[in-house]
């Protein structure tokens, strides 16, 4: 980038001023236009010129690797799978790593470029402390107080139920060493992601902490390895990150609620309307119909209205957002929610669909259908001569009608 800004620099002001004026170019913007001052050149080029290094100077601060700064020696607590597997990523990434187990002498499949020292050692020789180990075992942390004080702890810990423990794990951390800067990390990334690099989908690092510079030291590892920090703020927000692995369809509560109420709805007034009520009325026995029926009934029902509540919400965000004159303005929580989960609703209604395609493929293969057709024909042809006259026939030919709703 220099040598391109030094070139447009050069055409624009000649060999002389291009050289000088290369340096404050990467100096801080309100500089840019005072280095300008002294070139002669008119008011409004001096204007253009500035502004185009300022652009520069910015992008060139954006996008540079922060290749100058050494990587500092990372220590990693517990040789698990995914203490190696952070391991092994952070050493692609350029930082020493120091693994810390109770075993080191023992410890298998670690990176070779990695060192494997026990806790104390291995504590001693890094600022940054992933702690890859289960919450159960933190206690032997506690003897290690001292030479934790002043260290960054990250605490990489899930739990295996929603709000297991009263507080988060990385609460629970900070209590048990007082001295250390605790932040929360990692959590959400799973250790075999780490290891295959199938992270599209889990780029995010999630990173809460009470210690600025502590979750900016953590936030620049996370960057390092090519991953997304998201910074959620204090320790209190560690015990919602620690809840989001645990978080199975989050969205999908409500489509499968919604689903199930309209299947249970439908499927009763069905039951009511076709077996029920002709059971109770003509004395026939339809029961069979609950089988295919009527779960071929309403699985087209459920989609077209499950398909219609895709496509509601949107409507009505453009009718609040006409009626208020802005579409800068929050939606209500209820129309805010039913957005967000359009996608399962769309994709539940799919579901529903591609039932009622399966249903309807296998309904002619039914023996009770495949008599009803021959029977229907027979009967078309047998009686179609004393159709007009008898009395009889025409009252099997509105059977025969009523019946075929049932297909
Ligand atoms: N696996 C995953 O995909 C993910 C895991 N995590 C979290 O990372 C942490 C580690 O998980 P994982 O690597 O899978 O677990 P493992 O069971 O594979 O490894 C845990 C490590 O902890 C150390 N350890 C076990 N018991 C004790 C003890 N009593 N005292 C001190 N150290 C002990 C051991 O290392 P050593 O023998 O070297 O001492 C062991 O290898 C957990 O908190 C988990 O929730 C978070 C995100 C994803
Ligand atoms: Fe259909």
């Amino acid at each position: 980038m220099p040598v391109r800004l030094s070139g447009f620099l050069h055409s624009a002001l000649g060999n002389r001023t291009s050289l000088q004026l290369l340096r404050p170019a990467l100096a801080p913007a309100a500089t840019a236009s005072h280095q300008l001052e002294g070139t002669g050149l008119p008011r409004g080029e001096r204007r253009r010129l500035s502004a185009q290094m300022n652009k520069n100077s910015s992008n060139i601060m954006a996008l540079a690797p922060n290749t100058s700064n050494k990587r500092e020696t990372v220590c990693i607590f517990g040789t698990g799978d995914f203490g190696r597997a952070l391991g092994q990523k952070m050493i692609q990434s350029g930082y020493p790593v120091v693994f810390g187990s109770r075993s080191p002498q023992t410890s298998n499949l670690i990176p070779k470029e990695a060192e494997v020292l026990s806790h104390t050692e291995a504590a001693q020789k890094a600022a940054i402390i992933i702690i890859a180990i289960q919450r159960q075992h933190y206690d032997f942390l506690t003897p290690l107080a001292e030479i934790l004080r002043g260290k960054v702890l990250v605490d990489v810990s899930n739990n295996l139920k929603i709000n297991q423990y009263p507080e988060s794990n990385a609460e629970y951390l900070a209590q048990l060493v007082p001295g250390a800067k605790v932040v929360k990390a990692f959590n959400t990334v799973s250790a075999w992601a780490l290891q295959s690099g199938t992270l599209d989908a889990s780029r995010q690092v999630f990173v809460c902490g009470d210690d600025m510079e502590a979750k900016q030291m953590v936030m620049d590892i996370v960057r390092a390895l090519g991953l997304t920090p998201l910074d959620q703020g204090s320790l209190l927000a560690a015990q919602e990150i620690e809840n989001y692995p645990l978080q199975l369809f989050p969205m999908w509560k409500f489509p499968i609620f919604l689903s199930l109420g309209l299947t249970a709805f439908f499927f009763f007034y069905c039951l009511i309307r076709d077996v029920i009520y002709s059971y109770v009325y003509e004395n026939k026995d339809y029961s069979f119909f609950i089988a295919i029926s009527i779960p071929n009934r309403i699985c087209p029902v459920v989609a077209l209205i499950l398909l219609a509540l895709v496509y509601l919400p949107g409507v009505l965000a453009a009718i609040i957002q006409l009626y208020r004159g802005t579409k800068y303005s929050r939606f209500p929580d209820w129309l805010d929610k039913w957005m967000l989960c359009r996608k399962q609703l769309g994709l539940v209604a799919l579901a529903f669909a591609f039932l009622h395609v399966f249903y309807t493929l296998i309904i002619p293969i039914r023996y009770y259908v495949r008599w009803r057709t021959e029977d229907g024909i027979i009967s078309k042809v047998s009686f179609v001569p004393c159709y007009v006259f008898s009395s009889s026939s025409f009252t099997s030919t509105t059977q025969h009608v009523e019946l075929h709703k049932y297909m």
